[in-house]
């Protein structure tokens, strides 16, 4: 089953255009990293598949849903990180979790069951009664991370989830990452290549608003003769750009 299917999903500011002609689809189950340069496109395209942005043109389905004719059938389907988090930072991380599951319609007790599953799945069992505000930084983008979960997606998005971190706040977040992978859909963005290669099951690189290339991260070293994720995302890009 497809869990995301686009077809020609276009984003236009004014006269620029950020997103051209997408044509991607993902797979239940799959974990998708989307990648490329800075201003690429990454979040205008997770910001149309999560309705926060209507496309120009083109169409979008999640599980079948059009983004664009019912998009208050998806909201229940997707749970969202975004880059910019939505944590209140006076409440605590307990706090932040069940006000968001009564938010979502949960009974007190069904809230502070679906709250200790999170805490559990994402290990902020130590950190419950702390004030979001005192939170590291990965220990925040986990916290973010729970707080989309607590609609029980079927698709994930986490825009840039180790943005920021420290080294091993980073492979602690990939861990939480990884226990996640398989249960729902998850779509990444990354500037980390070692991230995507550690993670996803195939990557889509975007380069001026376009995807211009997808594949398995071993599909992509192989194409490029190289070892190296990065080098093989570089050498396409400069393709793209003109530069070779
Ligand atoms: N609200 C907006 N108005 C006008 N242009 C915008 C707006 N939001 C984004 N853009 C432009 O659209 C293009 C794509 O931006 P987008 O944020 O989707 O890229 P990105 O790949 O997510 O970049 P980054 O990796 O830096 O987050 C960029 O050229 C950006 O300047």
């Amino acid at each position: 089953m497809k869990a995301i299917e686009t077809v020609d999903l276009t984003k236009h500011y004014s006269t620029h255009i950020a997103v051209n002609q997408l044509n991607l689809s993902i797979k239940e189950g799959e974990l998708f990293a989307l990648l490329g340069l800075n201003g690429a496109g990454k979040t205008t395209v997770i910001n149309m598949l999560t309705t926060v942005l209507s496309p120009t043109s083109g169409e979008a389905t999640i599980h079948h849903v059009s983004i664009q004719t019912n998009p208050q059938q998806i909201k229940p389907l997707i749970g969202v990180s975004p880059q910019e988090s939505a944590v209140a930072p006076n409440l605590t991380v307990e706090e932040n979790i069940l006000l968001l599951a009564t938010i979502y319609g949960a009974s007190n007790k069904e809230a502070t069951k679906q709250c200790n599953q999170i805490l559990l799945q994402l290990d902020l069992q130590k950190e419950r009664t702390k004030k979001a505000k005192h939170l590291s930084g990965g220990m925040m983008r986990r916290l973010s991370m729970g707080m989309a979960l607590v609609t029980k997606p079927n698709v994930l998005f986490l825009d840039e989830p180790t943005a920021g971190v420290d080294v091993i706040a980073r492979r602690e977040l990939w861990n939480v990452i990884n226990e996640l992978k398989g249960s729902m859909t998850i779509v990444l963005t990354t500037h980390h290549m070692e991230e995507a290669d550690a993670l996803a099951d195939r990557v889509g690189i975007m380069a001026n608003g376009q995807l211009i290339k997808t594949g398995t991260p071993a599909e992509l070293k192989k194409q490029k003769h190289t070892h190296s994720l990065e080098d093989a995302f570089v050498s396409f890009v400069q393709l793209e750009e003109g530069y070779e």
